[in-house]
């Protein structure tokens, strides 16, 4: 027992206890004492999550918001700083920090603003740092909140929506929903009108870049880029459009992942590539951490593209050809790669020619443990994966190479290479 218990477990005891026999062991009174704590006991969700799986629900990968739906009259506020309240002006009753529902009322004027829930504001929207100054062009778009609110910035990754519970006594005969834009004017005090319509979809490839990706010498390395190397570029760069699209609602679900395997004879830019895709999903999804982590098999090829070895990046355990089996992370180290790879949403493993199927299957499963997805039914965690090299190099140590049958995990019977990466030629030798 280690917070107070409602009032009722205490009765719920004596009245178990009543019922056992007089000569009843200790052992039985403890076991039915247990028994009564484990079924009456109140357990909150993070505490349950906490309590079963020893994460943390504070130091989860996911941001959470929360919003206050009870009615105006049952809303607890923050108070304004001390610093903030002495330099108020006289006749100023405005002591309340503003919350999600303020910042909401004072989203900027327009689509995709208008039409947009409460929900989805607040998970797709967080406030920008009073102190931040862009430090380049490129830098992720600050949007202006009405009324000197400050500024919002749209999130990476969805933050998670948390809600008090609705009761009878917090909400009477009708639950407001924060999802649901009638009932606005009750939550909000405000009325919003329904005038979803089809955004028109103007964004081209060419105007996405240029939105995010300003800066010259970027700009300068796309266009040196060869008909064969702009494919993979633009697969890239078309998976990006089609999350901004999905972030702006003109698009109803997540693009699917892709599994890429960029090959070519030596000189042909692969590493090249690699840099210009690496840069470009650096830029269109600044915020704070990695969109994209390089990966190479041996410290060697790791170094040369400025990146991890693939061991160090999943914290595998090494196998010098002797298979350790896959092993799973423990909880606390389990906590601090989900914060890490929060961001990512593309692996690139160079000197593919030397993964054997038994790493790629360890890959398979470290991503699905990290990003928590379903072991058969998502690849990879849900990553796009570009694999890059050519298969004339140097085969996996002691090992098959990736596409030959070899050891190793086949999730759903799908062999992770043969039937998920798509090839990609790159054709001509740019080295001079
Ligand atoms: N589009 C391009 N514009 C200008 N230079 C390029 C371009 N693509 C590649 N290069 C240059 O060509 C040379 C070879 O490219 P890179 O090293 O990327 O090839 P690679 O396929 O990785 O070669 P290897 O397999 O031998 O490592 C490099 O000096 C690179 O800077």
């Amino acid at each position: 027992m280690c917070k107070d218990e409602p009032q009722q477990i205490k009765q719920q005891i004596a009245r178990k206890l009543d019922k056992l026999t007089v000569n009843c062991s200790q052992r039985q009174k403890l076991f039915k004492i247990g028994n009564t704590l484990i079924s009456h006991r109140i357990v909150g969700a993070q505490e349950a999550v906490f309590c079963t799986t020893g994460l943390h629900l504070r130091g989860s990968s996911p941001s959470l918001v929360f919003i206050n739906t009870n009615r105006p009259e049952k809303r607890g506020r923050l108070f304004k700083s001390n610093r903030e309240l002495r330099v108020m002006s006289t006749g100023d009753d405005d002591v309340f920090n503003p919350g999600p529902l303020e910042r909401y009322q004072s989203r900027p004027d327009g689509e995709p603003y208008d039409s947009m829930s409460l929900a989805h504001f607040s998970v797709w929207y967080n406030v920008a740092d009073k102190n931040y100054e862009p430090l380049t062009s490129c830098a992720q778009p600050r949007y202006d909140l009405k009324n000197g609110l400050g500024k919002i910035y749209l999130r990476r990754k969805l933050a998670c929506l948390r809600l008090p519970t609705i009761t009878q006594e917090s909400h009477g005969d009708t639950a407001l929903r924060p999802d649901d834009n009638n009932n606005h004017q009750n939550l909000c005090g405000q009325n919003i009108e329904q005038n979803i319509g089809d955004i028109e979809d103007a964004l081209t490839l060419d105007s996405i870049s240029r939105r995010h990706f300003s800066d010259s010498e970027f700009e300068a390395t796309i266009t040196s880029l060869n008909d064969s190397q702009r494919v993979p570029y633009e697969k890239v760069l078309e998976y990006s459009r089609a999350v901004h699209d999905f972030q702006m609602r003109t698009r109803e679900s997540m693009p699917s992942p892709f599994c890429t395997f960029i090959t070519g004879g030596a000189g042909t830019g692969k590493s090249h590539v690699i840099s210009v895709i690496k840069k470009h999903l650096e830029r269109a999804y600044i915020g704070a951490g990695n969109a994209c982590i390089l990966m190479a098999p041996t410290g060697v090829a790791a170094f040369n593209i400025g990146g991890l070895t693939i061991h160090q990046a999943l914290s595998l355990s090494v196998e010098h050809g002797n298979s350790t089996g896959y092993r799973k992370l423990g909880a606390e180290r389990l906590m601090e790669l989900r914060q890490s790879w929060k961001y990512v949403n593309t692996i690139i493993i160079d000197e593919i020619s030397m993964v054997s199927y038994l790493t790629m299957s360890f890959i398979h499963q470290r991503l699905t443990e990290i990003k928590g997805t379903d072991d058969s039914e998502v690849l990879f965690g849900g990553l796009n994966v570009i694999a890059v090299g050519h298969f004339f190099q140097l085969p996996p140590v002691r090992d098959k190479f990736v596409f030959q049958d070899g050891r190793g995990y086949n999730p759903g019977s799908t062999h992770l290479w043969r039937d998920e990466f798509k090839l990609i030629e790159l054709t001509q030798n740019m080295r001079q």
